[in-house]
C-alpha cells in the first residue's frame, strides 16, 4: 500500500467530512438553500388537511403536484401553478403553507419571493422596465438557489404582457444563459375565473349534489380557456397558456357559512382563546352571503374574520 496515496485519501476524506459538518452547523444558524432535500409530503398533507377549509380540489392537486415535482430528481421544467378563486378563499394562505413546507422561514425566507402587481408593477407605461427587472431578479435568485419559490399575487391586475417576460424560464430548456430554472416553483394567484368556479359550485348545489363531488375535470378546462380569453386576468392571450407552460389551474371554491365558522374557530385557537360558539356564530352571521336568494357563499370568504373577531 503506498503510504503517500493513503494519506492523500485520508486527508481528502477528513477535509470532506469537516466541510460537511461545517455546512451542517452553518445551516443550523443561517438559512441554506437545500434544493436536494425531499419534501416532507406527510407534513404538507397534514397542514393542508387541518388548516385549509372547504378546498378539497386545491388540497388534492397541490399535494400531488408538489410531491411529484420535488421527488423528481430531474424535472424537465419548473413547476407552475395558477390558483384561481373568489376573494378570501385561501389562495394567499395556501401559498404561505407551501412556502413554509419548502423553506423553513416561509414567506420570510430569502428563497421565497412575493410580487404584488399593484405594488411592484403599477404603471402601464413602464412595462418594458418591469419585464427587464423581473428577468434580472428571477435569474439572479435562481442562480443563488435553484429551488426558489416565486409567488405572483393579484395576477388579474397585472398589465397584459408583463408575465410573458418570464416565459423562457418556464419552458423546457435545460439552461437559459447558463442558468437552469428546472427546480424553481412559480405560483400565480388571481380572482380571474372566480365567477366560473362559483357558477359550477352553484350548479352542483342546486342539483342537490355535494360540493366534494366537484372534480378537477369539471373546472380546469373552463378555467384555462376563461383566463386566456379574459382581458383582465394577467394571462390574457398569454404565451404561458398557449405553450401549455402552466402545469395546473387550481380552483378555489367559494366558502360557505360552515367554513366561515371554521375560520373563526381557527383564529380563536391561534390567539390562544377558548372556543366560544356563541361568538363563532355572531362573527359568521355578520358576514354577507350570495347569491341574493339562496345566500350560500360568503362574499369575502374568510377575509375579514380576523378583524371582526377583535370586537369580541
Ligand atoms: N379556505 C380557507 N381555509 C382556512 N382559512 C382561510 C381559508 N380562506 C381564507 N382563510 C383565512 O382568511 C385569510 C385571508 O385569506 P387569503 O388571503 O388566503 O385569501 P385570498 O384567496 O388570497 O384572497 P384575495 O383573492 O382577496 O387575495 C387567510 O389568512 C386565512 O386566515
Amino acid at each position: 500500500f503506498d503510504p503517500i496515496s493513503a494519506s492523500l485519501v485520508i486527508g481528502a476524506a477528513s477535509a470532506l467530512t469537516g466541510y460537511l459538518s461545517y455546512k451542517e452547523v452553518y445551516c443550523r444558524f443561517a438559512e441554506c438553500c437545500r434544493e436536494e432535500q425531499p419534501l416532507n409530503a406527510s407534513a404538507l398533507k397534514l397542514d393542508l388537511v387541518e388548516r385549509l377549509f372547504g378546498q378539497h380540489l386545491a388540497t388534492e392537486v397541490i399535494l400531488k403536484a408538489l410531491t411529484g415535482f420535488r421527488n423528481n430528481k430531474n424535472p424537465k421544467k419548473p413547476l407552475t401553478l395558477s390558483l384561481h378563486g373568489w376573494a378570501g378563499t385561501g389562495k394567499n394562505f395556501v401559498s404561505q403553507i407551501v412556502a413554509e413546507n419548502l423553506h423553513s422561514k416561509g414567506l420570510k425566507s430569502k428563497f421565497v419571493h412575493l410580487f404584488v402587481s399593484t405594488l411592484h408593477f403599477p404603471h402601464q407605461q413602464q412595462i418594458k422596465l418591469y419585464q427587464d427587472q423581473l428577468q434580472k431578479w428571477i435569474r439572479g435568485n435562481v442562480s443563488a438557489c435553484a429551488s426558489s419559490l416565486f409567488i405572483f399575487d393579484e395576477m388579474d391586475k397585472l398589465h397584459p404582457g408583463i408575465i410573458d417576460a418570464i416565459k423562457p424560464f418556464l419552458d423546457y430548456y435545460e439552461q437559459v444563459d447558463g442558468v437552469s430554472y428546472r427546480k424553481a416553483i412559480f405560483i400565480f394567484l388571481s380572482n380571474a375565473g372566480g365567477d366560473l368556479i362559483t357558477k359550477t359550485a352553484l350548479d352542483f348545489w342546486r342539483a342537490g349534489r355535494k360540493r366534494e363531488e366537484i372534480q378537477l375535470k369539471d373546472l380546469e378546462p373552463v378555467l384555462s380557456v376563461g383566463v386566456f380569453n379574459n382581458k383582465h386576468s394577467g394571462l390574457w392571450h398569454s404565451g404561458l397558456i398557449d405553450r401549455n407552460l402552466i402545469d395546473y389551474f387550481i380552483p378555489f371554491l367559494p366558502l360557505e357559512y360552515g367554513h366561515v365558522k371554521m375560520c373563526v374557530r381557527a383564529e380563536m385557537r391561534a390567539r390562544g382563546s377558548a372556543i366560544d360558539e356563541d361568538i363563532v356564530t355572531r362573527v359568521a352571521e355578520e358576514m354577507t352571503f350570495f347569491p341574493k336568494d339562496e345566500k350560500i357563499y360568503s362574499d369575502k370568504g374568510c377575509k375579514t374574520v380576523q378583524s371582526r373577531l377583535d370586537f369580541y
